[in-house]
């Protein structure tokens, strides 16, 4: 799974009761905050060898993960976290005061969630998972954030550090560096240990030595190493996050006008993905960008940029949010159009193209029923925040439609915001009888699903490829009339 192999060095009693690195010299590590991020972070650490204790505020998910589960889906995660909680080279708890006096190197994965109501990053979290380590740590440490933050956070907490400390008289050096994360779900565990490039903020002589140490073995690998100050490391995390969007929203910026004039927005991409310049990555169009990340990042960074009197600045990525987030009207719109074409009904005109939707046709979509295939924001992840499929199913619930969800990993998560949307075990149970089918995340098994086979259970061979995956052309010789986002609908094609 990984070319880097992990150096076995089990800990005795001994070395876990005491402080100090551990008998192999190396140093001892923390993990603040057990999420998509720590709990990820916390088993690959173990997986090269270092002894790790991950901490989190939430009992039941140190519960969990203390017993080897992990509590949220992550491809090869379950396998390594056994393996080494097992071992006893992992460990879990919720007392930060035990990490602050066993490790070394205390890494901070907690969120940094959008506030509620506004667009920038709240940083409770973080504060206080800083501030509890700066109040607890009685020897020399480091303290490396991973939480993506706003520009000016890092320095701000050190400061913060320095003054805990001073006014507490604790002994002990301790430095405060960040060292953002670029990991996808989906691809956590590969991504953690063979990651494009590290790249690490620093603000004293002692973080750099000792990061080189907890990263040897990429390092080993050749990745790319960014040893730079504070402000750069925390800009480059969200300017990656920042280009990714724009570069999914300008691909679906072009949908916007090949839905209205014709052309294939599948094509375009590839044209223009062929230019190694552009490249052809993150150029897939559909129903947008949603998760945990991509969306807050570019709120939060509008709102950092305003803070600073920067209030032109990344205006751009208001646009960005907004083109992205009409493809979910789109996608109602579509529904909408299809299924009064389908059944001879006058639907309200559709919102005109770059406008904000009227508001799905409660008239059109009452009691249809509607398959929805996927539910979290991208495949191989149980997560649905701001997950534009699930916004899109409640949409469409809300409007009277008559919703059947189906997703591999995420009914449960997406039951929990939206109980009132029916969620089923397969794909086939979502598919019976239904009117109209979405297709909202691309999985596998979707991709994979037989255009025959499906075609006898539906109602209506009626689908809306809000991926672009499927091919339209073997699905169409089945009887289906597909429309993928990006294309031209002619309701005259189902009259
Ligand atoms: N999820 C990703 O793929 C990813 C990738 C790169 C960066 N990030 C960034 O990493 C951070 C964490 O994201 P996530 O997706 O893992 O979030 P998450 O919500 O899954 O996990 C955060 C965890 O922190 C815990 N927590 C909160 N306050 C705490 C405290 N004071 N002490 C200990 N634990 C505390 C919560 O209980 C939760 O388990 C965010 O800043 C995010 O932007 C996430
Ligand atoms: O061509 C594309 C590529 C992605 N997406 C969507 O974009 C969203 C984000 O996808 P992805 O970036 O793969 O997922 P994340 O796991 O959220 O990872 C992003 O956010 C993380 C948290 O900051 C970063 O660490 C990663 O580098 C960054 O890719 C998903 O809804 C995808 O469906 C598209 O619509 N079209």
């Amino acid at each position: 799974m990984t070319e880097i192999a992990a150096s076995p060095a089990t800990p005795s009693e001994q070395d876990a009761a005491s402080a100090g690195s551990t008998g192999d010299g190396r140093p001892r590590l923390s993990v603040i905050g057990t999420g998509y991020l720590g709990a990820t972070h916390a088993a690959c650490m173990a997986e090269l060898g270092f002894e790790v204790l991950g901490v989190d505020v939430d009992p039941a998910k140190i519960a969990r993960l203390s017993r080897g589960e992990v509590p949220f889906h992550e491809p090869g995660l379950p396998e390594l976290l056994r393996t080494h909680v097992a071992s006893g080279r992992l460990r879990f708890t919720t007392d930060v005061a035990e990490a602050a006096r066993w490790a070394d190197v205390h890494f901070i994965g907690v969120g940094t969630p959008q506030k509620v109501g506004e667009a920038a990053a709240d940083l409770t979290y973080v504060d206080a998972a800083v501030e509890s380590l700066a109040r607890a740590i009685d020897r020399d440490a480091l303290i490396v954030g991973k939480s993506t933050v706003p520009v000016g956070t890092a320095r701000r907490l050190s400061g913060r550090v320095a003054e805990i400390r001073a006014e507490q008289g604790l002994p002990g050096q301790v430095e405060l560096a960040w060292n953002p994360e670029f990991l996808r779900e989906g691809f956590a565990v590969q991504d953690t240990l063979t990651p494009d490039r590290l790249v690490v903020g620093v603000a004293g002589p002692r973080a750099e030595p000792l990061l080189r140490e907890v990263y040897a073995a990429q390092l080993a690998a050749d990745t790319p190493w960014i040893c730079t100050d504070l402000e750069t490391a925390e800009l480059v995390k969200v300017a990656a996050n920042a280009f990714l969007a724009t570069k999914i929203s300008f691909i679906n910026a072009f949908s916007e006008i090949t839905e209205t004039v014709g052309g294939d927005i599948r094509t375009l991409a590839d044209a223009i993905g062929h230019d190694t310049r552009i490249g052809r990555r993150f150029l897939n169009a559909g129903v947008g960008f949603g998760g945990g990340c991509l969306p807050k990042d570019i709120r939060a960074l509008q709102a950092r940029v305003s803070e600073l009197g920067l209030d032109r600045t990344m205006r751009f990525l208001a646009e960005v949010d907004d083109i992205n987030l009409r493809r979910r009207d789109r996608v109602v719109d579509l529904a909408v159009q299809m299924l009064s074409a389908a059944h001879g009904t006058e639907a309200d005109a559709p919102a005109p193209r770059g406008g904000k939707t009227t508001g799905p046709d409660r008239q059109v979509l009452q009691g249809k029923r509607i398959a929805v295939l996927g539910v979290t924001f991208k495949p191989d992840s149980d997560d649905v925040r701001d997950s534009p499929a699930l916004d899109v199913a409640n949409r469409l619930f809300t409007a009277g439609a008559d919703v059947r969800v189906y997703d591999p990993e995420g009914n449960a998560n997406a039951a929990a915001r939206f109980p009132r949307l029916e969620y089923v075990g397969s794909a086939d149970a979502a598919l019976e009888d239904a009117e109209l089918v979405l297709l909202l995340t691309e999985w596998a098994e979707f991709r994979a699903l037989d255009p025959e086979e499906a075609g006898r259970r539906v109602a209506a061979r009626l689908l809306i490829d809000g991926r672009n995956v499927l091919d339209v052309a073997a699905w169409g010789e089945a009887g289906w009339t597909v429309v993928g986002l990006g294309h031209r609908f002619d309701a005259a094609s189902l009259a």
